[in-house]
């Protein structure tokens, strides 16, 4: 019957408006693992051999987070100067979080990071978008140069969480999802509320979205 097709219809245009899609980029020098560790949360494990990238890959994945599914589209950016300097302005355009990487066995890569905030903030990334701190590389215990506390303090002095993990140790593939997850979560907490003040303008009220704001985010 007629009346059943338009409510179909309406509900699919309900469920278009709601799935939200958030940029995050990740950011690093080269060979720091930025394409595996993006790799092991999109793909669900790690790639045999990995070349260096160029300008930028995209990876996607739809993430439930309370009910709500959020489409999480991650930037695998380049670490090469060479292979990114065309496309920085892309990477930090509408970001809604960044992820900076360091090898925690190459203490140059922890010492660059300086520069990769400098270049993050160069772009007029607001101080609300929310960064996080990841040292990869872990499994490789007997070179690890930089040591925890060091990188704690330093992710402390910036307002960003640090994750040690490894993109190629399997037990530890939750610990790489729950970097982008904790992200998710802290993106969906605030948009929700810009999405309620909307509503309000509107003169409009969404029941769901009232009520998913309420309960407490996992992460
Ligand atoms: N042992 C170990 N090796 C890793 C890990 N993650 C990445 N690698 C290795 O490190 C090398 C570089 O990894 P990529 O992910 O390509 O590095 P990238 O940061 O994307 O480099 P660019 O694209 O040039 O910026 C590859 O040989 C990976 O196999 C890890 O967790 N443990
Ligand atoms: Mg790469």
């Amino acid at each position: 019957p007629l009346t059943s097709s338009v409510d179909l219809s309406a509900s699919s245009l309900e469920l278009s408006i709601q799935t939200r899609i958030f940029k995050i980029i990740v950011i690093g020098d080269s060979n720091v693992g930025k394409t595996c560790l993006t790799f092991r949360f999109t793909g669900g494990s790690f790639p045999d051999k990995t070349e260096a990238t160029i300008g930028v890959d995209f990876r996607e994945k739809a993430v439930e987070i309370e009910g709500e599914t959020i489409k999480v589209q991650v930037w695998d950016t380049a670490g090469q100067e060479r292979f990114r300097k065309s496309m920085v302005e892309h990477y930090y355009r509408n970001v809604h979080a960044v992820v900076f990487v360091y090898d925690v066995t190459k203490m140059a890569s922890f010492r660059n990071l300086q520069t990769w905030i400098q270049e993050c903030n160069g772009h007029r990334v607001s101080a609300s978008v929310p960064r996080v701190l990841v040292g990869n590389k872990c499994d490789l215990v007997d070179q690890i140069q930089v040591p925890s506390n060091m990188a704690l303090k330093f992710a402390d002095a910036h307002n960003m969480l640090l994750f040690e993990t490894s993109a190629k140790d399997p037990r530890e593939s939750q610990n790489v999802d729950s970097i982008f997850m904790s992200l998710a979560c802290r993106l969906k907490a605030q948009k929700s509320l810009l999405y309620r003040d909307v509503e309000r303008e509107d003169g409009r009220v969404r029941l769901t979205q009232e009520t998913e704001t309420k309960s407490n985010c996992p992460c």
